[in-house]
Parts: structure tokens; sequence; C-alpha cells
């Protein structure tokens, strides 16, 4: 008797996989980032990536990272990943979901999660970790009691043909 595929995707690598594949909906030139929330019983109820508000044309609004003027700059414009997860969500409260993101979030991402009741964050990259911005996420979501854990990756490949 056959039993069941063994080589199937875990939790993790699902829900980080579609993380990963949201991220690459960003038009941002230097860092894509995508975000998966799920629930307590591993339902996926929303997601992510970085990019202007609606009605702020990708073509129009600045990509440039540096830049004598702020206003020619992204980081006055772009929404993360995160926060777009959480305002995308239109089904109530995300009180007790985990959090799947390709980057480790911002202090004002790290507000927002807290304030809607997120309990986990599991991310992949900390490039950041050493800005104020990182420190104080991981300062807040100590005291709110949030925990946070790095994805244990699996180094397995996929391919998708689109
Ligand atoms: O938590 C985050 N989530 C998120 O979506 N972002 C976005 C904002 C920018 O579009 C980009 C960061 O750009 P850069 O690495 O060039 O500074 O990533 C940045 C952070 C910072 O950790
Ligand atoms: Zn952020």
């Amino acid at each position: 008797m056959s039993g069941k595929r063994n080589d199937y995707l875990s939790w993790d690598e699902y829900f980080m996989g579609v993380a990963m594949l949201s991220g690459m909906r960003s038009k941002d030139p230097n860092t894509q980032v995508g975000c998966c929330i799920v629930s307590q019983d591993n339902k996926i109820l929303s997601m992510g990536y970085n990019g202007f508000p609606i009605g702020c044309s990708d073509d129009e609004f600045p990509w440039a990272r540096e830049g004598e003027d702020p206003l020619e700059t992204k980081y006055v414009y772009s929404t993360h990943s995160e926060l777009n997860a959480i305002l995308n969500y239109s089904g109530g409260s995300l009180a007790g979901a985990k959090l799947y993101v390709t980057l480790f979030p911002c202090n004002e991402c790290a507000k927002a999660i807290i304030q809607s009741g997120i309990r986990e964050v599991i991310y992949d990259c900390d490039k950041y970790a050493d800005t104020a911005g990182v420190q104080a996420s991981k300062r807040m979501m100590d005291a709110a009691g949030v925990r946070y854990h790095q994805y244990h990756r699996t180094n397995r490949n996929i391919e998708i043909s689109l």
C-alpha cells in the first residue's frame, strides 16, 4: 500500500515561501520585502509587499535611496510589506495571528504589529539589525510580549514555471 508523499512543504516553508513570492511583486529596485499573516490554525489571512500607496504611481514617485531632497527619495512614500499586509486584511481581528516576513520589521511596523494583536513574528533576513529602528522594534516587541524568531532555512529549491 502506498503512503503519503514525504517531500511536501512544511508549514514554515509554505508561509515563508508565500511571503517571498509576495515580495516578488515589489517594484523597489534595492530591497523587495514580502509578508504573509497566518492564523493560529495555519490559515493565510493576508499578504503584502513594499510599495507606494494606491494612486501614487510607481513610475512618477521616486525609488532613489539618497538625495539632497528627502521628497525625492522612496523613504517618505513607501508602505512597508508588514503594514500593507495588516491594512489589506478586511476580515476583522488579527489578534493571536503569526506574521511571516522576509525582512525584520522596522519600529513603525512593530507598532502596527503590536497594536493589531499579532503575537508572533517569523523573519528571514535581519540586515538592518544595527539600526536604531530595528533595535527599537525589538525593544517594543519584547515589552509587548510579541515573540520573534528567525526562519530556519531548509535550502529547498522550488521551481515554478509560469
Ligand atoms: O520592515 C521593513 N519592511 C519593508 O517593507 N521595508 C521596505 C521599505 C523600502 O521599500 C525597502 C528598504 O529599502 P532599502 O533597503 O533600500 O533601504 O524595504 C523596509 C523595512 C525595514 O526593516
Ligand atoms: Zn516597517
